[in-house]
């Protein structure tokens, strides 16, 4: 059984996470972790009323011997102390929160090294956008000029979403430098040639109804291409999470993105 901690499992992603390691066999859930939460038992909420679990609402209340992997949905704010507390007491953080620096995740890199730990940190664990994510790499050795547009939900905290950034990241590994557009164009309105990264426009749109979308738009000459991937519903991503919570224990560094794990 591989024992496991949810942090976050008051969020709108924690309580889908929290019931998924209930009702895996191979899981077992050990403790749950929110700041913010107000019970000190699981079994204090009406959905989880035959479960007995511990509520941590402080990290040095947790009981780091009788836990295997860290699941991570928090807040761009504390996911890199909660990802570096895992790691130092030899947790497995499996990361789904986004927003982390380039420079928190080199340093947590580094200390899952030291610590011969593996962990993940995983913009996206719905395999939709892990496959668009792919494509459009594919793509952009082909066609460079692109857009990218993300649509959430109106709680979300961070944009560009962590998605829409390592989409952006991973064509910029393979797409030729170039300038798009017009070189003459000025904004009438600020803002609305959306934020650039290396030269690729990402726009973020939040609406209520929505819960995670993106599309990547190719332009070429006579023709376009359009990638689309829709998460309707936050189940989308508890596949990818029960995959990454099996494999992370074979490995003692920190991983980046779920396609390496598949
Ligand atoms: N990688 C993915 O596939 C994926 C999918 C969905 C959401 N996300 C990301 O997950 C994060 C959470 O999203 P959400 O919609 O569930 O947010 P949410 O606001 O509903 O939940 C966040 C929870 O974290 C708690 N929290 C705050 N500080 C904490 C701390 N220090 N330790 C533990 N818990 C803490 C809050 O009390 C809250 O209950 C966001 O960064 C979002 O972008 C990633
Ligand atoms: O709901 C969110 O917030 C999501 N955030 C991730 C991102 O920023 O890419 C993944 C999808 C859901």
């Amino acid at each position: 059984m591989i024992k496991v901690l949810v942090a976050g499992f008051k969020g709108r992603m924690g309580n889908t996470t929290t019931k998924m390691v209930i009702q895996n066999t191979d899981f077992e859930l050990t403790g749950v972790y929110d700041p913010n939460a107000t019970e000190k038992n699981i079994n204090e909420i009406l959905e989880f009323k035959n479960m007995d679990i511990p509520v941590y609402t402080k990290t040095s209340e947790i009981n780091t011997e009788n836990t295997d992997v860290w699941i991570d949905f928090t807040s761009p704010s504390s996911v890199y102390e909660n990802a570096k507390f895992a790691l130092m007491n030899k947790i497995s953080p499996v990361i789904g929160t986004t927003g982390l620096t380039s420079e928190q995740v080199d340093n947590l890199k580094k200390i899952a090294i030291e610590k011969t730990t593996g962990g993940l940190i995983a913009p996206n664990f719905g395999i939709s956008a892990v496959l668009l994510m792919q494509f459009a790499q594919h793509a952009a050795k082909y066609l460079p000029d692109v857009e990218i547009i993300e649509m959430h939900h109106d709680n979300k905290l961070d944009a560009p979403s962590g998605t829409a950034l390592n989409t952006a990241k991973m064509i910029a590994e393979v797409r030729k430098q170039k300038i798009q557009g017009n070189p003459e164009e000025k904004e009438s309105l600020l803002g609305a040639r959306g934020a650039d990264y290396e030269g690729m426009r990402i726009h973020s749109v939040r609406l209520p109804g929505y819960v995670a979308h993106e599309q990547v738009l190719f332009g070429g000459k006579g023709e376009a291409l359009t990638i689309r991937q829709d998460s309707f519903d936050r189940i989308s991503f508890m596949s990818g999470v029960e995959v990454a919570v099996k494999k992370i224990g074979a490995y003692n560094e920190l991983l980046i993105g779920l396609e390496n794990l598949l």
